[in-house]
């Protein structure tokens, strides 16, 4: 199965900040030190972002891992030994390890993915032909990056999430992209700067100013906030990953199913 469908263009200067055409509109966010953010809201038309979505939620062997544990008080934990061996098994509950659905898909021959202590079993590409499309999209829209795996997350409503974190793992070299695209519920993808080591505030601040200001001041370039649309495509360059964490944090009001594809090249494969 293969979806025909058309990548919205990109517009001939990238650099522009909100280029001319709604449709193809760019963003890019110079986080500074060398860490960029760009966002394509339009990345991909509804409907096909759409066709995509449903493709994605019923043919992905999604997974929650899950974690068991006692499932009774702390205290009777302390005593375990006075439990029976069917009593134990009995108690014992499954708690979700990762607060959303997850399933990786990676090139052959690349080296093993692990992060958080989990270790995902790698699909093949060929297993999902619309994924092939999507990232044939992706590296139209961004010339000269090349992605080699995937990562997939189903957010199947507000209290799904992904905690402040950065995907600095070793395989994905000291300056990884990410390229992440978003179907369905818009969710809220927010970006903070990790503590500097130093200590020293990097910003001139101005002494006789009340402290609330300063801090008001200092945070606000620290921190920032995109709503990721359907169809949209969100990129994280240079050093985003080492100075700098993403979350998507709950939200009650996002009743919705959300699924987001952020596709990845792992050193040392194949592929190089
Ligand atoms: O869902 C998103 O937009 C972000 C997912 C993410 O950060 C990740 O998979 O590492
Ligand atoms: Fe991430």
């Amino acid at each position: 199965m293969s979806f025909r469908f058309k990548p919205v263009s990109q517009p001939s200067n990238p650099e522009v900040n909100e280029g001319g055409e709604k449709d193809k509109q760019i963003k890019t966010l110079d986080l500074g030190n060398g860490s960029q953010i760009l966002y394509m809201p339009r990345f991909l038309s509804f409907d096909d972002s759409w066709k995509f979505f449903d493709y994605l939620n019923s043919h992905i062997p999604w997974t929650r891992p899950t974690i068991r544990v006692f499932g009774r008080s702390c205290v009777q934990v302390l005593s375990l030994f006075s439990f029976s061996h069917a009593e134990i098994v009995n108690s014992l509950v499954s708690l979700p390890e990762k607060p959303r659905d997850t399933c990786y898909v990676a090139s052959p021959g690349l080296p093993e993915l692990i992060y958080s202590g989990y270790k995902p079993h790698a699909y093949s590409w060929d297993d999902y032909p619309p994924l092939k499309d999507i990232l044939e999209a992706v590296h139209e829209a961004l010339p000269g990056s090349k992605f080699n795996s995937l990562l997939l997350n189903r957010y199947k409503g507000g209290n799904d999430n992904v905690g402040w974190h950065a995907d600095d793992e070793k395989l994905y070299g000291p300056t990884p992209e990410i390229a992440s695209v978003s179907f369905g519920c818009e969710r809220d993808f927010l970006l903070k700067k990790r503590p500097n080591k130093s200590s020293q505030p990097q910003e001139r601040r101005s002494d006789d100013e009340p402290a609330s200001k300063r801090s008001k001041k200092c945070c606000h370039v620290d921190q920032h906030s995109f709503t990721l649309k359907h169809g949209s495509l969100l990129v994280m360059r240079g050093y985003t990953q080492r100075d700098w964490l993403h979350s998507v944090p709950k939200r009650a009001k996002a009743e919705a199913t959300r699924i987001n594809l952020t596709f990845r090249h792992v050193h040392g494969g194949v592929l190089g």
